[in-house]
Formats: C-alpha cells, sequence, structure tokens
C-alpha cells in the first residue's frame, strides 16, 4: 500500500505569550493508504492537536507534514480550504450538525460549500448503507445521538475523501451504537478505499484497528500493528 500521510519531525508548541505547552514534540508517522489507525493516550497527550495539524485546522510550529505530495501549509487559505474539503472527512464527538438544515441538506453541505454539486448516486449509496434514506427530509433535533451521529459520518464520506478524521466519534454514543459505527468505518475504509484516522479513548474500539498509536506527552511511546495488538 502506498503511503497517505508523512509526518515529519513535527512539533506544536501553545501559549505565545504564557506559560508555553508543548503538545507536539518532534514527532513522525507514516500513514498507508486505506489503513485503519487507532490514536489513543491519556487527556492531554496531544492526539486532537495531532488530528488538527492532519486536518489543516492548526499550523504546526515546527516540522512537515504531507498529505500525498501536498503540504496543506504551503497552500494559501483558499486552497488549504478546498483540499480539506475535497481530501479530508471529519467526525466529531458532538456531531456539529446544522440545526436548520435537513439531514439530506446537512450531508450534502460539503459539497455546497465546493460549489460543486452532490454526487447523488453516491450519497443514495451511503445513505442506504447507514439506514439514513428514511430520515433524508428530517431535522437534527429529530434525531436521536446515534442517528445524529451516522448522519455526521455519511456528511464526512459524502465528498469521498481519501482521509476521515475522527475525533472521539464514539464518545456520546452507548455502546452498540459506538461498535454500529465501528463497523460503518471499516465498511467504509474498504468499500470507499479510505484511510481512517481515530482517536478514541475507549480500548475495546482502538483495538478493532489495523494499528494503534499511542501518544504520551507529545511524542509515540508505542506502535503496534496487525494481531499483535491483540494478543
Ligand atoms: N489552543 C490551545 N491553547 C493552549 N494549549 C492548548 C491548546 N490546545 C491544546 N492545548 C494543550 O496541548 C496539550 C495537548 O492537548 P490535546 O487537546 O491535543 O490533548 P488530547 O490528547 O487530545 O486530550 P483529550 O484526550 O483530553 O482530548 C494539552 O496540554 C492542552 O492543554
Amino acid at each position: 500500500m502506498n503511503e497517505i500521510l508523512k509526518i515529519s519531525n513535527l512539533s506544536k508548541t501553545f501559549g505565545e505569550r504564557g506559560p508555553k505547552v508543548n503538545a507536539l514534540n518532534d514527532l513522525n508517522l507514516v500513514i498507508k493508504s486505506q489503513s485503519f489507525t487507532s490514536i489513543i493516550g491519556r487527556s492531554g497527550s496531544g492526539k486532537t492537536t495531532l488530528l488538527n495539524i492532519i486536518g489543516g485546522l492548526e499550523p504546526p510550529t515546527s516540522g512537515e507534514i504531507k498529505i500525498g505530495d501536498i503540504n496543506p501549509y504551503k497552500l494559501n487559505d483558499n486552497d488549504r480550504s478546498k483540499f480539506r474539503r475535497r481530501h479530508i472527512g471529519y467526525i466529531f464527538q458532538f456531531f456539529n450538525l446544522l440545526p436548520e438544515l435537513t439531514v439530506y441538506e446537512n450531508i450534502c453541505l460539503p459539497s455546497y460549500l465546493d460549489h460543486r454539486y452532490p454526487d447523488k448516486c453516491f450519497i443514495k449509496k451511503v445513505l442506504d448503507k447507514l439506514a439514513l434514506e428514511s430520515m433524508i427530509h428530517k431535522y437534527p433535533a429529530e434525531l436521536s445521538g446515534g442517528e445524529q451521529q451516522r448522519v455526521a459520518v455519511a456528511r464526512a464520506l459524502s465528498c469521498k475523501p481519501e482521509i476521515i478524521l475522527a475525533d472521539e466519534p464514539t464518545g456520546n454514543l452507548d455502546k452498540r451504537s459506538g461498535y454500529e459505527l465501528m463497523d460503518l468505518l471499516h465498511y467504509s475504509c474498504r468499500m470507499f478505499n479510505q484511510t481512517i484516522l481515530l482517536v478514541t479513548h475507549d480500548l475495546e474500539i482502538a483495538r478493532t484497528a489495523d494499528r494503534i498509536v499511542t501518544l504520551e506527552d507529545g511524542r509515540i511511546i508505542s506502535d503496534i500493528s496487525g494481531d499483535a495488538h491483540e494478543e
């Protein structure tokens, strides 16, 4: 498999004026295309910071990140936003759906923002798989937490991004919905050839991945692939 993401000597320091926090310290990571990686670690270990930097939301203090051949931080703001919309899908703990839009409009939002027509055929497939077809005219407030999270997943998939970044996506779900969501992410990784990076505190959820990367104090302290992490 090819590399889709390469992170070299990445550091992030917060607190320009006040006390400094080294959230990431000289971190190196290579992610293969179409792989499923869990990122775990204690609170404050740098997981969200890493995901935000990969997602083009937070520039690193030093070091380099390449998604394919592109360093998103070498693009201007407009091109970086476009790059993000086209190549990266986000799933957050608090679904972040827009309450005044229907389920279908929420799902198509990334395409609208990109001034493109949504791929209706593809979206239909996603709706089918996520069992959302009957809900497309509803508003987020009319849905359960699990249903809202499925809408958030459909929205993340709708532009067929190569990379899905999921930050504690099961954090607000009951156990069953959490495992259903993981099945969906594994399915989309296989069916739509996506690469998934998942931040979680839940070790059982983390173990469903191909690879588990553990952070501590902004450094990788363990990186286990394949069946080894199931022992
Ligand atoms: N915008 C910010 N300004 C200042 N410090 C920050 C900022 N964002 C994160 N930090 C600090 O950077 C460190 C890493 O934070 P980060 O949110 O990446 O950790 P995390 O592993 O995702 O934690 P959690 O599991 O609690 O979400 C923490 O010490 C945090 O307080």
